[in-house]
């Protein structure tokens, strides 16, 4: 007979994976949530993470995130047969090297056998008894902003219900519960697979889940509507760390049939979220990070995942004294430790001697060192090398193009030396604008600013102070200048960053055209300027290295603009 499922849950927080408190409750049915940071393509190495969380875990049944066994977002490896393959041999060996452990939901790509469709199906597989039980497929295939899931998958046809231990779960894979008509007021899909649900005594959905700032309250919110609206509790194991451009928070959570959060995995970190479905109740309190934190905690992941999956361990930045940079720094820092991250200081003639104590200020109180290589010779050896050609012709932005592209050169030559990454320093602002020069500055291998808004960019640096004086004051209060000629200053070619971020942010973001801009008053000459630089830089934003998304729109896998077209 089964055991009556009273919808109560009770959570146990597990500090770090491996490390978890033993707390046997009679007759209740315990679910671990594996939130694990897993790198895409690394099979063996995301089995043995899947391996050494569940080591000794005293649950009835583990869940992993979506596609936990290749990474998320695999993107066209899945369109490798062979890769494909080598996940169900991993996976094969996993359900062996797992048959005294218990059952375990682990996601994976399954090939679609039908002559017909896609090629793959987004699963995941039951693993038990050293084998492979049972398959539940994802049912609704995002298709949009950074997503590209029709490419690769074939949608599920039917229910997906796991019957475990006399209790039925229904199993659903991320964007599977993105179609809930009272939180987004319309449905995306026709279909909703929730609804094939119904019924289950308990609701699990494995995620891949990138981070946007707030996106969590919202994410929140739809879980506890949906556990509400169906009457069961609700559990939701999502993926942590960065891959590529996407950062993913965690904060795999549990909910009770009326909604009340119950608990919350650690936000940015690997986790192990013990739930025990029939126990008494708890609850949990709102997560309180501010935007500054939020955004600074996901790009602090976002760069130590980026630099330590492809292989570096330190990164070389080019410290001008200014908030770009140091902010840039101040994160490298954080994500790398300080003894991994070079600043070089790189003078110009037009460079301020307040410029260099500021950067050398900001080295000392972040801990990292600096490197001083003055440009002046490189710039006049330029200067001589293209007089013949340039003569009779007026100096222009070439020339600071110029001294910007002579600092790239030698940050790569660093890199190149001593297999330090180059990260460089662009704001969203300036990328979106134009306002940098390729090869020059934009060279790089990861552009850790370049979805945060300039505005965002001033107030994580006075956030960061708060915490104690980690960027010079000055660098707070001057202009902001490229000081690529005498007297230059951002302001002298950009509306003022306030009005310039806040039009960015309704074309970018909101995707308001011109008309609906000024309609919300602003100035249509502005308007139109802003908006003509951010087509015609588009050529530079194809160009430039991939850096992390924090926004619900950013310059990356998201934006698919044109270069060369007419409007
Ligand atoms: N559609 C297209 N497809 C392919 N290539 C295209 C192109 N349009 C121009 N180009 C190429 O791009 C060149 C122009 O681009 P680029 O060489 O970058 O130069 P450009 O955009 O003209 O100038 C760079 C601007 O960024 C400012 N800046 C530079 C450095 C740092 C900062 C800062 O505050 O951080 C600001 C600087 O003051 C200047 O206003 C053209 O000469 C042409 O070669
Ligand atoms: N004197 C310098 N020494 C070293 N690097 C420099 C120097 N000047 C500029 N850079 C590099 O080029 C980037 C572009 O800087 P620039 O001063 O032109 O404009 P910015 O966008 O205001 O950046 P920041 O706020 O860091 O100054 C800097 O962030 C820095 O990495
Ligand atoms: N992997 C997915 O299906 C993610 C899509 C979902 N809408 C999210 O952002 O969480």
């Amino acid at each position: 007979m089964p055991t009556a499922f009273s919808p109560v849950l009770r959570a146990t927080r597990l500090i770090q994976i491996g490390i978890y408190k033993t707390c046997a409750y009679a007759g209740t049915m315990r679910v671990a949530l594996l939130q694990i940071n897993t790198t895409v393509g690394d099979l063996e190495g995301n089995a043995s993470l899947i391996r050494k969380a569940v080591e000794s875990l005293d649950a009835d049944l583990a869940v992993t995130p979506e596609m936990a066994l290749v990474g998320y977002p695999p993107r066209d490896l899945l369109l490798m047969p062979g890769f494909v393959k080598n996940a169900w041999d991993v996976l094969t060996r996993l359900a062996l090297d797992l048959e005294d452990s218990p059952p375990m939901l682990v996601g994976i790509p399954e090939p679609n056998r039908s002559e017909t469709g896609r090629p793959l199906f987004n699963s995941a597989a039951l693993l038990a008894d050293g084998s492979v039980k049972q398959i539940f497929r994802k049912t609704l295939l995002p298709t949009y902003d950074v997503f590209d899931e029709d490419r690769y998958f074939e949608p599920a046809s039917g229910p997906q219900m796991l019957n475990l231990k006399g209790r039925t779960f229904g199993i659903s894979i991320c964007e599977d519960i993105w179609n809930d008509r009272d939180i987004f007021r319309r449905r995306r899909y026709h279909r909703d697979p929730l609804e094939d649900l119904r019924g289950a005594d308990c609701f699990i959905n494995m995620s891949a889940s990138p981070f946007t700032a707030g996106k969590h309250l919202k994410r929140e919110m739809m879980l506890s509507s949906i556990a509400r609206k169906y009457g069961v509790p609700l559990i939701y194991v999502n993926q942590v760390g960065g891959n590529d451009d996407l950062v993913f928070d965690g904060r795999s959570c549990a909910f009770s049939p009326s909604g009340e959060l119950i608990a919350r995995a650690a936000a940015f970190e690997e986790d192990v979220l013990i739930v025990d479905i029939d126990s008494c109740s708890g609850s949990v309190s709102r997560d309180d990070f501010s935007p500054e934190s939020e955004i600074w905690r996901a790009l602090v992941l976002g760069t130590r995942d980026y630099v330590r999956k492809c292989g570096f361990r330190s990164a070389v930045i080019g410290l001008s004294g200014g908030v770009d940079s140091s902010l840039t720094a101040a994160i490298a820092a954080e994500a790398l430790g300080p003894e991994n991250v070079i600043g070089v200081l790189m003078p110009s003639p037009y460079t301020s001697r307040e410029s260099m104590e500021d950067a050398l200020e900001l080295a000392r109180n972040l801990s990292i060192q600096t490197i001083t290589i003055p440009i002046s010779e490189i710039m006049a050896a330029y200067e001589r090398t293209l007089e013949p050609i340039f003569r009779g012709v007026e100096k222009d932005v070439t020339e600071e193009n110029i001294q910007a592209r002579i600092r790239g050169n030698l940050l790569m030559a660093l890199s190149n030396k001593f297999g330090h990454i180059v990260l460089s320093t662009g704001n969203k602002s300036e990328l979106a604008v134009g306002y940098c020069t390729i090869y020059g500055d934009m060279s790089g291998g990861f552009a850790v600013l370049s979805d945060v808004p300039k505005t965002m960019v001033y107030r994580m640096a006075r956030w960061i102070n708060m915490r104690g004086p980690v960027i010079p004051q000055s660098v707070l209060e001057k202009a902001p200048s490229a000081e690529l000629r005498p007297g230059q200053r951002d302001q002298d070619t950009l509306p003022p960053y306030e009005t310039l971020d806040e039009i960015l942010h309704r074309h970018i973001e909101q995707r308001q055209s011109e008309e609906e801009i000024v309609s919300a008053g602003f100035d249509q000459k502005m308007v139109r300027y802003v908006l003509k630089m951010v087509k015609t830089a588009e050529f530079k934003r194809k160009q430039a290295p991939p850096g992390i998304k924090v926004t619900d729109r950013a310059f990356g896998s998201g934006w698919r603009m044109p270069i060369a077209y007419m409007m």
